[in-house]
């Protein structure tokens, strides 16, 4: 029996990291997604392993099940309709099973993303064989939401082959999730993020699973409908880095400078509320207001990559994409967790694709690499068939 399952990138329009601290926060799904698919090998087959394939960084994984049986005897309770976190002692478990394995050392944050499988996949369907591939077109560690594609499109296959859930398999091509099992995927991505991130907001999870434009704050989400246009430029500087360790840092500053911080993450929460009803508001096809929202939209973006730098998360790559684009009037913030990543930039509606190539190849000259993504696409999906 095979499934597959696929899931959305994100991008951070305003409010990453103060999102961690309780302020309201606005992303959207992107059209590159991480799929994964999951195959149970039937009895003649005599396969008693559990194998993770992992081709984007071209790691593979395996262990007896017996062997997972005996680090893990939890895992022959599987629970999938109830979302559990991974506690330190299991996290700790895990790795021995993850440290049999070598993983080079420019790939040790990867072991984050097997042990999150290993919990996703002993949670939910307990202690079977099976062969799990993931791959991705989103680049992983830079800003796009890659860890959150990668639980949310692993829980969506899992749960699709669970008992506890039910999705018509007869359904040809991509199926969305219904509500109930959006929830469940949901919440079992955030017990992922959690051994990934540390300490995730939650944002990336729920645009991964439920798609479009979202608010978000404090674990709850608002769908957003966009009333103007929204074309941005994405530009991956490739400093590679670790969300993990940024959202680390800004809480450590933040316990520095509890009042200012404060502040700061108020600032934000403002930001992203305004950004929010911006969006939403009618212009009445009047094109001069129109444009008065990109400006406040592009007022609000410099106003956050400010807060940002105060933040201690900018980088001067991130400071290079600022520059160039800024010589084209045109406004760029970082998104997702910095020190690095990718920077946004808003491209007005009546830019000309002249304008458009040349940012790009400036951008692209300094050794960033530039691309446009839909925007606000469906979150989670599955497909039994084989074909899509
Ligand atoms: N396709 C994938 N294959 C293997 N691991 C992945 C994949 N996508 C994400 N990950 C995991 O997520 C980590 C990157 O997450 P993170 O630092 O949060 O950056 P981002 O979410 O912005 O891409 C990787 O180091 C890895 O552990
Ligand atoms: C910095 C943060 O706001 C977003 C991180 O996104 P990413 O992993 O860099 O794609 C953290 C979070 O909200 O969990
Ligand atoms: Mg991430």
């Amino acid at each position: 029996m095979e499934v597959r399952a696929r899931a959305p990138g994100k991008i951070i329009l305003a409010g990453e990291h103060a999102v961690v601290h309780g302020s309201a926060a606005v992303a959207a799904s992107i059209g590159l997604h991480t799929s994964v698919s999951l195959r149970f090998p039937s009895p003649s087959d005599n396969d008693d392993t559990l194998t993770l394939h992992l081709m984007d960084v071209g790691l593979d994984f395996s262990w007896p099940v017996g062997r997972i049986k005996e680090v893990l005897p939890d895992s022959l309770n599987s629970i999938a309709s109830s979302p559990t976190t991974c506690s330190p002692e299991t996290v700790k478990l895990i790795a021995t099973l993850v440290e049999e394995h070598t993983i080079p050392e420019a790939k040790t944050g990867i072991a984050s993303g097997v042990t999150a499988f290993l919990w996703l996949y002993t949670s939910i369907q307990g202690n079977k064989p099976a062969t799990v591939t993931v791959s991705s077109e989103l680049p992983l560690g830079s800003g796009l939401g890659s860890s959150a594609a990668f639980c949310v499109s692993l829980s969506g296959a899992l749960l699709a082959l669970s008992d506890s859930t039910k999705v018509d398999s007869s359904q040809e091509g991509w199926v969305t999730f219904g509500e109930k099992e959006q929830q469940l995927a949901n919440k079992w991505a955030f017990e992922g993020e959690k051994i990934i991130h540390g300490k995730p907001s939650g944002i990336d999870n729920t645009v991964s699973t439920f798609g479009n434009l979202i608010k978000f704050k404090s674990g709850a989400l608002t769908c957003i409908k966009s009333n103007m246009i929204l074309k941005m430029l994405i530009t991956n500087t490739k400093v590679g880095r670790n969300t993990k360790a940024l959202v680390a840092g800004v809480s450590e500053r933040k316990n520095r400078h509890p009042d200012a911080m404060t502040s700061v993450f108020t600032a934000v929460d403002s930001i992203s509320n305004e950004l929010a009803s911006i969006i939403q508001s009618s212009s009445d096809d009047d094109d001069l207001a129109a444009l008065e929202k990109e400006q406040r939209v592009e007022e609000l973006m410099e106003m956050n990559q400010g807060l940002l730098q105060c933040m201690g998360v900018s980088h001067a790559s991130i400071e290079t994409v600022l520059r160039t684009t800024l010589k084209y009037k045109l406004t760029s913030k970082l998104t997702g967790a910095g020190g690095g990543g990718c920077v946004l930039t808003l491209l007005p509606a009546l830019l000309s694709a002249t304008v458009i190539d040349k940012v790009m190849e400036e951008l692209e000259q300094c050794g960033f690499q530039c691309f446009i993504a839909e925007i606000g696409g469906n979150g989670v999906e599955v497909c039994f068939d084989g074909q899509s």
